[in-house]
């Protein structure tokens, strides 16, 4: 809450009082919390704690029963899906969607936004704008020397990447991740980590994770979720050592 007289705090994205209710089951019930610009946040919970139904809330996939979500001066209940992803946020699913029969390039060409200028007859000057853009979210991603290899040929943790890649190239100032590395090795792990730092000096990062090492290297903040409430929330060392959080959640 910002005090009365204050300047109002610039929050990238502010929940508030946000709830769902699925047949009278209040999936997120009253939940408010604030993220940072060049945050990255990370919500961790039991399962079922409501952490995938908050992100569907912010991209709009799930409608609010009640409570808002402020993304800088745009209230995102009102807005559609489409809408959403316009005024800036991406969010990647669990599992990797990718195109397997086209190349890493064509990939990030196809997920380049179009129409937000008018291009015109300038087709030879777009076309070096996307393929430098695709060049530099390439080298941010690790693929740079896979860029002609066909996304069925990469492991599970590149095509991770390149769907983060697909979403990049969009410029989300919010980028959403559910469990970015579930089934990746320990070094494509620490790769993720150093990729996500690298791209929140342009946006902030709400990911959520099971992976208490990973959520450690990563997390500015922690919020912990539980029955569609927060249980517990500030530094990794702080939710860690929580009472609370140890008996529903890391104590298992
Ligand atoms: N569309 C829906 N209709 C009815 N119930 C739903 C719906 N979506 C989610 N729920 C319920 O809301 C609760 C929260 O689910 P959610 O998937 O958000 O939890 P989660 O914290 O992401 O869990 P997990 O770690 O298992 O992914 C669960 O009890 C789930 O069954």
């Amino acid at each position: 809450m910002t005090p009365i007289g204050a300047q109002p705090t610039p929050f990238l994205l502010s929940v508030e009082g946000l709830t769902v209710s699925f047949d009278g089951f209040k999936a997120v019930n009253d939940l408010s919390f604030y993220v940072d610009e060049n945050e990255i946040r990370v919500i961790i919970g039991p399962n079922g704690a409501g952490k995938t139904t908050v992100l569907d809330l912010i991209c709009g996939k799930t409608k609010a029963t009640a409570g808002s979500i402020t993304f800088r001066d745009k209230e995102l209940t009102r807005m559609s899906e489409s809408q959403i992803v316009l005024a800036g946020v991406g969010r990647k699913f669990q599992t990797p969607s990718i195109y397997e029969d086209l190349t890493v390039f064509e990939n990030l060409e196809i997920s380049y936004p179009r129409g937000r200028s008018v291009w015109g007859a300038l087709t030879f000057k777009r076309d070096a704008a996307v393929r430098e853009r695709v060049a530099e979210v390439a080298e941010i991603i690790f693929l740079k020397d896979k860029l002609h290899e066909r996304g069925a040929f990469l492991s599970h943790g590149q095509k991770q990447w390149l769907e983060i890649g697909m979403l990049l190239i969009q410029e989300p100032d919010l980028l959403m991740l559910d469990e970015p590395v579930a089934g990746m090795s320990v070094s494509e792990r620490i790769k993720t980590a150093e990729l996500l730092r690298t791209i929140i000096k342009d946006r902030s990062v709400l990911v959520i994770e099971h992976d208490m090492k990973f959520v450690e290297d990563i997390a500015h903040k922690v919020t912990v979720l539980h029955q569609g409430r927060i249980l517990s929330e500030g530094s990794m060392e702080k939710v860690q050592s929580d009472p609370k959080v140890i008996e529903v959640y890391l104590g298992h």
